[in-house]
């Protein structure tokens, strides 16, 4: 039985009142069923001490320390509390060049210093119109399994976020989501069954209180990467409910 997980992805929003909002969050939701995770931007994750849900990093560095300005370490993220952090947000892949090589390296390093990696892939509408979705997700996919073991890959979370549906009102249809999930699934198997069969995998676009329990259904959709919808309390909790 895999984990379901719901995990809020601030972006670059919020403040210190909204943090406060956030500690009724799982009030009516069941702890033993869905595992609740924000990810707020880094400098207000130990505003969230005490909170009953987990924490992670929006992104972090492949590097241990250093000269690297602006960037964050898995050390860091574990020493605030976190448990999670994303890497290889297509936001990130955008706005910051990272590769799919870089994203495994990030996930590698997650790995070996203790925190889950919620590790994004996804398509654009162009790669998609094109025809091109599976081989561009398996791309993806294929820079992971070079680089983690079976066994790391086990203690992964992945997130197919079609850029598409991201922040735009235009989720991916039920069918059309669980059709790449499987994909996903399906394509790391080859990889190995065990690991492929057992990891969670997380649907990100335009996820809110409507839609989610439909998304969330679906047989290789074990939750959500929520956005938009992770930033009022009220409406997250529904999302958070809809998986649990
Ligand atoms: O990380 C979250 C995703 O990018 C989804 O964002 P959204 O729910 O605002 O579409």
């Amino acid at each position: 039985m895999r984990k379901s997980i719901v995990a809020g992805n601030w972006k670059m929003n919020g403040s210190r009142s909204l943090v406060n909002e956030f500690f009724t969050l799982m009030d009516g939701v069941n702890k033993q069923a869905v595992e609740v995770v924000i990810c707020p931007p880094a400098c207000f994750i130990s505003d969230f001490q005490g909170v009953d849900f987990a924490l992670g990093g929006q992104t972090m560095s492949e590097l241990d320390n250093g000269a690297h300005t602006g960037d964050i370490s898995a050390e860091m993220l574990l020493e605030l509390g976190c448990r999670y952090v994303i890497v290889g947000h297509s936001e990130r892949r955008e706005d910051h060049g990272e590769t799919n090589d870089m994203v495994a390296a990030k996930a590698a390093k997650a790995l070996a210093a203790g925190l889950t990696p919620i590790i994004c892939v996804g398509e654009s509408l162009q790669t998609r119109e094109a025809g091109e979705l599976e081989s561009f997700i398996a791309a993806q996919l294929d820079a992971l399994t070079a680089t983690l073991s079976a066994s790391q890959l086990a203690q992964a979370v992945i997130a197919y976020e079609p850029i598409w549906a991201i922040g735009t009102g235009k989720t991916a249809s039920p069918e059309q989501a669980q059709q790449v999930h499987a994909f996903i699934r399906s394509h790391l198997a080859a990889f190995d069954s065990n690991a492929a069969a057992s990891l969670p995998l997380l649907y990100g676009g335009s996820v809110n209180s409507a839609n989610a329990q439909e998304l969330f259904a679906q047989t290789d959709i074990d939750g959500g990467l929520i956005g938009g919808a992770s930033l009022k309390v009220d409406e997250f909790r529904k999302v958070c409910q809809a998986a649990g």
